[in-house]
């Protein structure tokens, strides 16, 4: 759009600054693969030594985009892991926890004031504690009290720092002996698949917003990838500044898909197809596809490259990052701006 200043200076400001918060928006997204790749570094320099008690189980505790990085890995290593892992989203921990617990506090800033209630309440239930942070009152927490903790690059919104959260919180599951030998090759396999195929990524992002634009989405997946589904519900909350809700196979289909019975054009589907699902669950995907399809004309199926759920994931997270800034950038919006998140933070940094 020509804009003419002398008659809309007010408009062409506004304008600017729209580009701009989608021109820095993009620059972030297009570095979830440079990130990578310093995570890697920094996960390469960072030594965890293993609790001296027996740990019986794990708590990650983080918010939004750091919370969904402790979600995704508690998947990654679900299959190997000899403990349970949980990850929480809340100012206070489970029962269980207990001197047997290893309890990972993940805040991008280090100030996000539920996750160090949560690590508070860790340490007063007597658990081994880590954490990852660029800083903030998490680093000073962890310096006090003698935590083990790892420092990663600050300054961005946490939603684009995912790829540090990933990176360092496999590499403490490697180093503590919970997660595949395999898994950081697999990360920087990943990466290198995001960036042999960054065109195309690109493209398809473009023409999947394209789709789902002025629809409410719902975002489907199978159950081990729950967690790129509620990253791709988060991105569209955040960078869209749209409502969205996910669900997973097999669980959508005894009940949600019950409720497509009222669902039309107002709303649209993205399902995950990532092409490692059992035989059993791979037919309830493509029912669940086919019966919505018969309630909406806007039913978009992407699917994931890669070789493990890893790979998959990196690649999904970074094609659903492009689909919310095109989606964001469709309607005009400001990709960056959370004000009523900082809002809520205003008011609640009033109680004392
Ligand atoms: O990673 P943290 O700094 O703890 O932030 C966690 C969350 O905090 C706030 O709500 C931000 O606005 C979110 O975008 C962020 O994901």
């Amino acid at each position: 759009m020509r804009l003419e200043s002398k008659k809309f200076p007010l408009l062409e400001k506004a304008l600017l600054y729209l580009q701009t918060s989608k021109s820095i928006m993009e620059k972030l997204i297009q570095e979830f693969s440079s990130n990578i790749s310093e995570a890697l570094k920094i996960a390469a320099g960072a030594t965890f030594t293993k609790p001296t008690q027996e740990i019986r189980n794990i708590v990650i505790c983080g918010m939004g985009g750091s919370g969904i990085g402790g979600r995704i890995v508690a998947q990654w290593v679900q299959n190997t892991c000899s403990v349970p892992v949980l990850s929480v989203q809340d100012y206070s921990l489970p029962a269980f926890v207990n001197k047997h617990s290893l309890v990972i506090g993940s805040s991008y800033s280090g100030n996000t004031e539920e996750t160090l209630f949560a690590l508070e309440d860790a340490k007063s239930k007597g658990a081994t504690i880590i954490g990852i942070c660029s800083g903030g009152s998490l680093a000073e927490f962890c310096k006090t009290h003698g935590y083990q903790y790892v420092v990663v690059p600050g300054g961005n919104p946490p939603r684009t720092a995912l790829a540090f959260s990933l990176v360092q919180l496999s590499n403490i599951f490697l180093q503590l002996g919970y997660a595949q030998s395999t898994i950081l090759d697999e990360i920087s396999n990943g990466k290198n698949l995001i960036d042999s195929n960054q065109a195309a990524i690109k493209s398809e992002a473009m023409r999947v917003a394209h789709e789902l634009q002025k629809r409410t989405v719902a975002v489907y997946a199978g159950s081990e990838y729950e967690g790129i589904t509620i990253r791709a519900k988060q991105q569209f909350n955040e960078n869209s500044k749209e409502l969205c809700w996910q669900h997973v196979i097999p669980e959508m289909n005894h009940n949600e898909l019950v409720g497509w019975g009222g669902g039309d054009k107002r709303y649209a589907c993205l399902f995950i197809q990532t092409n490692d699902l059992s035989m059993r669950n791979q037919k309830r995907f493509d029912i669940s596809v086919e019966r919505t399809k018969s309630k909406t004309d806007k039913v978009e199926v992407i699917s994931a490259k890669g070789a493990t759920p890893v790979e998959k994931s990196i690649y999904l997270i970074h094609l659903i990052d492009w689909i919310s800034l095109y989606l964001s950038d469709l309607k005009h919006g400001d990709p960056i701006e959370i004000e009523i998140i900082d809002y809520l933070k205003a008011e609640l940094s009033k109680i004392k």
